[in-house]
């Protein structure tokens, strides 16, 4: 198990509590998606699970250690976190930006120099971006920006990386790069992912497990087919959805259709 958090509350000063009592863990190699209502305490809980926001009680395990007795080095090094991408603005080049990612491992006062320049362009051409490494990161798309925030990610050399919303705003071309992308990474390089998505399709398509947090408090969490079914989704959404389950090229997909809203939600 790479990734694990006991009985996490939190919430933020001076307001009640939006994370209760959260458990789960991550295999390695494992995607884990979690899902929720806009608002719900999604992107706060990677925070938290992370050690960017401080646990009000439980805490979060890297390989069975508590992230808080962690040096930043060694959580850093291991972990590598891609924010929500839409509305940053960066004066880099694609190629500065990668290189970023190597920070954690260099010292106080190193300067990335070939090495760093080497290994950033190798990131960027094996996740197909090589043409991205002179262009300004403030010029680029948001599916372009979110691919070098993945190369950056990757050249950390992460055991796993968080990733909020990577599908986020983008167009159904780059939603399945950047997807494909996150299968390959855990299921055929053995790096874990947790991800924030508001696509359950998208969720049902790469991750092996779901975490979908409602309204009531209360969590849905296990495989992501028994998390992600009609009746979960219309509970913690106030939408009733049909899934559709349909073969390509003998690849058995389930796409999740939001038809109306509840009686409840009305
Ligand atoms: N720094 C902060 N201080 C106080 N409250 C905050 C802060 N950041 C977020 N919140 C509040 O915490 C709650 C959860 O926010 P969060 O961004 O984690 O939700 P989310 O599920 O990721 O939302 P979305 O799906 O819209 O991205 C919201 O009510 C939000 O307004």
């Amino acid at each position: 198990m790479i990734l694990e958090i006991k009985n996490g509350c939190f919430g933020y000063p001076k307001q009640d509590i939006i994370l209760p009592d959260i458990n789960l863990s991550l295999e390695e190699g494992h995607i884990l998606a979690i899902l929720g209502p806009n608002g719900i305490g999604k992107t706060t809980l990677l925070k938290c699970m992370i050690g960017l926001l401080p646990w009000r009680e439980g805490a979060t395990f890297l390989y069975g250690q508590d992230i808080k007795t962690l040096k930043p080095k060694e959580l850093w090094s291991n972990v590598s976190y891609i924010p929500q991408s839409h509305g940053f603005a960066f004066s880099y080049t694609g190629l500065e930006m990668v290189m970023l990612g190597r920070c954690s491992h260099l010292g106080v006062f190193e300067q990335p120099g070939r090495r760093e320049i080497e290994m950033a362009e190798a990131m960027m051409e094996k996740t197909g971006i090589t043409h991205l490494a002179k262009k300004d990161c403030n010029r680029m798309s948001g599916g372009e920006l979110q691919m070098v925030l993945i190369a950056r990610a990757l050249i950390n050399e992460p055991k796993l990386i968080i990733l909020d919303e990577p599908e986020t705003g983008l167009d159904f071309h780059n939603q399945i790069l950047v997807l494909n992308m996150i299968d390959r990474l855990s299921h055929e390089d053995g790096i874990s992912a947790i991800m924030n998505t508001h696509y359950p399709t998208n969720a049902m398509s790469v991750a092996d497990e779901a975490f979908m947090m409602n309204h009531k408090g209360t969590f849905f969490y296990g495989s992501t087919e028994k998390v992600l079914t009609e009746k979960n989704i219309s509970v913690s959404f106030d939408v009733n959805v049909v899934v559709n389950e349909f073969s390509h090229h003998q690849k058995k997909i389930k796409s999740i259709v939001p038809v109306s809203l509840t009686d409840k939600a009305m």
